[in-house]
């Protein structure tokens, strides 16, 4: 689909999710004669720093450059900002003069929908809307494509210190899962590049994360649950299959290490007095992620597939989770799944 070259230039996409809003920069290698000066002002105020406003930030290690998009050549920058900030993007884009570069800017993500007239009427900018999971698979396809050496990854021993990330060949991955996880998941069955449709989901998501993690431990961001959960264990908060019979059920292959009872130890009032906020985080993270991985298999098993891309701003700066995904999928399928991973979040 040509969309951009009905558009003109500056290209903007915006992926305005439930949590995170990303909006992504193409920056032309080759600026046309054309270019106004508030457009070059712009360009150079994007792809210069790496903060805006309060709470915008660029990620430069996930820029592309020198890419192709409908014939035009250019570098991809990735910026983004929380969903909650809106008012002040829309603000910023204001004083920017934005809506005397661009008319129609594309646009996915639920906040899509519910921010249309927002954008309409405080900026004069129509949405150009592209349904998200769409999207989420053409990026998939895209960024597999141009980077297709480096993009996919697998991990090896993922809880020995000898862990390795592998590069996986995705040239023919068909079929496979992937799991988006964003606020809430999205779980799609992708037979080919155009060809998908979403099986399930769960509303436990990074969301319910970030959300728990506040609620009991009062932590103020992301990063903040993130570092916390990696100092943390969870032994001290759930119930293990060692604490209920003393060591592993043999007869159904339950090691004494696996989880019985996700805070299963909290119903007791000494154990809740001796937990750090550490330790609450880093169980909240195992049960998020394990419950995802557990729907993840049964889907898997449900359609004969053997590969699982997980992708969804909950894995950023979240190699914890990563790696107990491909621990689980590795160990729950006695290894018949692969856990995939991509370089590029793709939303
Ligand atoms: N800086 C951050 N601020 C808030 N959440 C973050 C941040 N970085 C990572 N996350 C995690 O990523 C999740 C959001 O992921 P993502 O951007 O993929 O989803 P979304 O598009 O906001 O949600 P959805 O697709 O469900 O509408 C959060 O719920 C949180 O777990
Ligand atoms: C509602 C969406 C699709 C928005 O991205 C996502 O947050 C999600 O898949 N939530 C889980 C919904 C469910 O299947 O229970």
């Amino acid at each position: 689909m040509k969309i951009f070259d009905s558009l003109a230039q500056p290209w903007f996409g915006l992926d305005i999710g439930g949590t995170l809003t990303k909006l992504i920069y193409f920056e032309p290698l080759e600026p046309s004669d054309a270019e106004t000066p508030t457009a070059k002002t712009l360009r150079h105020y994007l792809t210069s720093q790496t903060a805006y406003g309060k709470t915008g930030i660029r990620d430069d290690h996930l820029q592309l450059d020198g890419v192709e998009i409908d014939g035009h050549m250019g570098n991809l920058h990735f910026i983004r900002f929380p969903t909650s900030q809106m008012n002040a993007f829309i603000e910023l884009a204001k004083s920017k003069n934005f809506s005397s570069l661009a008319t129609t800017v594309c646009a996915t993500g639920g906040g899509a929908y519910k921010f249309e007239m927002d954008i309409y009427t405080k900026l004069s900018l129509e949405l150009f809307k592209v349904d998200e999971l769409a999207c989420l698979m053409s990026g998939i396809h895209y960024i597999e494509r141009i980077n297709s050496q480096s993009e996919c990854y697998y991990f090896q021993q993922p809880l020995d210190d000898a862990v390795r990330e592998v590069p996986y060949d995705f040239t023919d991955p068909y079929p496979y899962l992937t799991v988006n996880i964003g606020s809430g998941v999205s779980i799609l069955l992708v037979r080919s590049e155009t060809e998908y449709s979403r099986i399930s989901g769960t509303s436990l998501g990074g969301g319910t994360f970030l959300g728990l993690c506040c609620l009991l431990t009062d932590c103020e961001s992301f990063e903040e649950a993130i570092s916390l959960a990696e100092k943390g264990s969870n032994d001290n908060v759930d119930k293990l299959v060692g604490d209920i019979y003393g060591g592993s059920y043999d007869r159904f292959s339950l090691p004494a290490h696996a989880v019985a009872s996700s805070f299963g130890h909290m119903m007791h009032e000494e154990k809740r007095e001796a937990v750090s906020k550490a330790d609450l985080a880093r169980t909240t993270l195992a049960t998020i992620t394990n419950n995802i991985g557990s729907i993840a298999l049964l889907c898997a098993q449900a359609h004969k597939v053997e590969r699982v891309v997980f992708v969804g701003n909950f894995l950023r700066v979240n190699s914890l989770s990563m790696k107990m995904l491909a621990y689980a999928m590795d160990f729950w399928s006695k290894g018949q799944l692969k856990a995939l991973f991509l370089r590029h979040e793709v939303n």
